[in-house]
């Protein structure tokens, strides 16, 4: 599905300063060796590239075929299955990002990120020593104070998007501002948006350039890059989008702002999740994925799950590399525990929120 004119086979070692063909350095620019204030290791920014994509053809049949066994064959067996939802809710981006949002919802979502599951449903699969939380929060700019003050002492982060959400079509200086008062008031993610333009007019440098500039301007906080992948018209251009935006320090790609006509698709997670693999090959980075928008139900959980674990290993199964951005999945999960640990259904009222 993916094919290159060099050997993508030939898996190069981890970076130590030079890149994999050689042909240049791939040291990074900037923060080689930072960490994230909550101690996690930042994928710092080098330079651009091009040649490590451009000779990249993602074939779309492959990849819908490929993407297709993902569904279809049974790789959760049944009775793991209440384990993979626990872990799949451990991984949610529990989200509002709505024109109505108040102060009153996000406290009430963060209180369902403290406590995602009823208290026995906890208790009847054994989990009342380490109750499951979810991800982090995600909200607007202006949401991230109360969101914060709502997860005080409950180590879960909030993430804000920024950077004209979801079109990111304001002027960069807005943009970079937004993103500097969404840290200031306590964000520890950062969900920028790339412009869509500079991946349908090949504008690399200029892409990689805006990532760069974003990375700069969220300091310590982690920065997840958005390619809004439904605008982006072929996997070719996902794929080679996703490749800048790592470039240009993005600890995490994702798919989409959940507002695109399309959203997360698994032909598409396919493409950026083996861009993320050959980056890694290249780099020795470990770069996170967020597929965002449109997921909803506990089915969408263990595909994209199946995804990760297949595509990239067991490692990538963990909050810090793998989020599932969410308004509405939280409670088909709910209910389908609820199913596991009781045999039947509550109605879909009992779990209305998230
Ligand atoms: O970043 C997360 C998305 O906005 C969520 O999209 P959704 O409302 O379709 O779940």
């Amino acid at each position: 599905m993916l094919t290159k004119s060099h050997a993508s086979k030939q898996a190069p070692k981890p970076r130590e300063g030079a890149g994999k063909d050689g042909a240049g350095p791939a040291a990074p620019v900037a923060g080689s060796h930072e960490a994230a204030h909550d101690g996690h290791h930042r994928n710092p920014v080098m330079p651009l590239r091009t040649d490590w994509f451009d000779d990249v053809h993602v074939n779309l049949s492959a990849t819908e075929r490929r993407t297709a066994t993902l569904t279809t064959r049974r790789s959760v067996k049944k009775a793991y299955q209440a384990a993979w939802l626990v872990k799949a809710l451990t991984c949610i981006d529990l989200t509002t990002l709505a024109g109505d949002d108040t102060e009153g919802r996000v406290r009430r979502l963060a209180l369902k990120a403290r406590r995602p599951l009823r208290d026995d449903i906890v208790a009847a699969l054994g989990l009342e020593d380490d109750p499951p939380k979810v991800g982090a929060v995600c909200v607007y700019p202006t949401m991230v104070a109360a969101a914060v003050k709502a997860l005080d002492g409950s180590g879960i982060p909030v993430a804000s998007v920024a950077t004209g959400f979801p079109s990111g079509l304001t002027p960069l200086p807005q943009r970079l501002d937004e993103i500097r008062y969404a840290v200031d008031m306590g964000a520890a993610e950062i969900d920028i948006v790339i412009t869509r333009a500079h991946v349908l007019t090949g504008q690399w440098q200029a892409l990689h350039d805006e990532v760069a500039a974003m990375r700069e301007a969220c300091g310590a906080a982690h920065l997840k890059a958005i390619l809004g992948t439904g605008d982006l018209r072929t996997l070719g251009n996902v794929y080679k989008a996703s490749m800048v935006a790592m470039m240009a320090g993005a600890d995490f790609i994702k798919t989409s702002t959940g507002k695109e006509e399309v959203n997360a698709t698994l032909p598409v997670s396919l493409t950026m999740v083996r861009a993320l693999r050959d980056y890694g090959e290249r780099t020795g980075e470990r770069i996170g994925f967020k597929p965002a928008g449109g997921l909803k139900t506990a089915k969408d959980a263990l595909a994209w799950l199946t995804l990760m674990k297949e595509e990239l290993g067991d490692r990538w199964l963990q909050p810090d590399l793998f989020r599932i951005g969410a308004s509405s999945l939280l409670g088909d999960i709910e209910r389908q525990l609820e199913h596991y640990v009781t045999g039947r259904y509550a109605s879909a009222a009992h779990h209305a929120l998230a």
